[in-house]
């Protein structure tokens, strides 16, 4: 079959549509109503989210989001399209964006595929290690989508891309891009996005693709164990998430001698709140604040040539054959 017909479904998370309260409302609705995301019994969850969160969380987040904002919109949304312009470039086939929540939605990304008469569709979730919080929502949406047709296109889901040579390639790179550029820290932190404790004993592999990324990236920079260090960020609720927390690694590190850090955090493809606000504004003052001295951010991957070349190779690989 010819090549063109078969295009890419880029998928991230979603972000708000403006860093307002009321946007921001919108977004953590549709995102916290689902259950991949927080799993407890819909009589028990509803009252809290309907009558607390909502009503709390949004102005508070609102100010965390004006804090990032940048002049084309979320830096999320801003990245993540500059990425699909890239791959559409380096691939020459239709690629398209969708977002779990919120605008554009699967749907759109995979009414724009049709309508350039793509019948193929390589699903890549922008997720680098599976969870079910993340791809596992991105193949529910793919499915809510295909329902509402009476077709669908051939779908091929990448689940995820944790130690991929040329993903762990392209983070050791821009790890030692960093520090060329500025002193090395004591220590390399990688943060990951938490999840609750409890998904992993049923079974979800995110921790254990995080533990596989990180060490893979250590072998790569040829670090010792004492150079660096896995840590989870974004806890939220009062179950426990995964561990260590990277707010707590940042508080304890200097007394611990741990003066200077360099934190990257793997399990964002693109700059988003978590890492741009999170790490690289809160974690600083953090550190700074107990005792630190020097803290560098490095940057997502994002729209960097070689992540794009990566995200190619991967769609070249699960493309094979069509
Ligand atoms: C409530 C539980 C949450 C789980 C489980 C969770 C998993 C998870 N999330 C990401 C990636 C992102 N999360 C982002 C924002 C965000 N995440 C949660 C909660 C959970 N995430 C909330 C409530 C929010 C919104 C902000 C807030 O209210 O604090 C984002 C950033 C979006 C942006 O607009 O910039 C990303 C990306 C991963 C990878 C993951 C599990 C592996
Ligand atoms: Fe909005
Ligand atoms: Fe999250």
């Amino acid at each position: 079959m010819d090549q063109s017909q078969y295009g890419v479904l880029l998928v991230n998370l979603g972000t708000p549509c403006n860093p307002t309260p009321h946007c921001v409302r919108c977004f953590l609705k549709q995102f916290l109503s689902d259950q991949r995301v927080v799993d407890l019994p819909r009589w028990q969850w509803w009252p809290i989210l309907n009558g607390i969160i909502l009503n709390t969380r949004p102005k508070r987040v609102a100010k965390a989001y004006q804090s990032i904002w940048s002049e084309g919109g979320s830096p999320l949304k801003v990245i993540s399209e500059a990425q699909r312009e890239a791959l559409e470039a380096q691939l020459g086939v239709p690629v398209a964006l969708g977002m779990t929540y919120c605008r554009p939605s699967i749907r759109d990304g995979l009414d724009a595929l049709e309508a350039k008469g793509v019948d193929k569709v390589v699903v890549l979730p922008l997720f680098p290690q599976y969870s079910c919080s993340t791809t596992g929502a991105v193949v529910d949406a793919v499915g809510a989508a295909v329902k509402q047709k009476r077709t669908m296109p051939e779908l091929r889901i990448v689940r995820d891309y944790h130690d991929h040579p040329s993903y762990i390639q392209a983070l050791a790179d821009s790890v030692k891009a960093h520090w060329a550029e500025h002193p090395r820290g004591d220590k390399l932190l990688m943060s990951f996005h938490g999840v609750p404790e409890r998904f992993i004993t049923e079974g979800d592999l995110y921790r254990a693709h995080c533990e596989r990324t990180a060490a893979a990236l250590a072998d790569a920079l040829g670090l010792s164990e004492s150079e660096w260090q896995l840590c989870f960020q974004s806890r939220f609720g009062k179950e426990p998430w995964l561990q260590p927390y990277t707010d707590e690694t940042l508080e304890a590190l200097p007394e611990q001698g741990v003066k200077a850090v360099d934190i990257i955090s793997p399990a964002f493809s693109v700059d988003c709140l978590e890492t741009l606000e999170e790490l690289a504004i809160e974690g600083k003052k953090e550190f700074l604040e107990a005792g630190g001295e020097r803290y560098e951010f490095i940057p997502c991957l994002n729209a960097q040539d070689n992540h794009i070349e990566m995200m190619a190779t991967l769609v070249k690989q699960h493309s094979q054959g069509w």
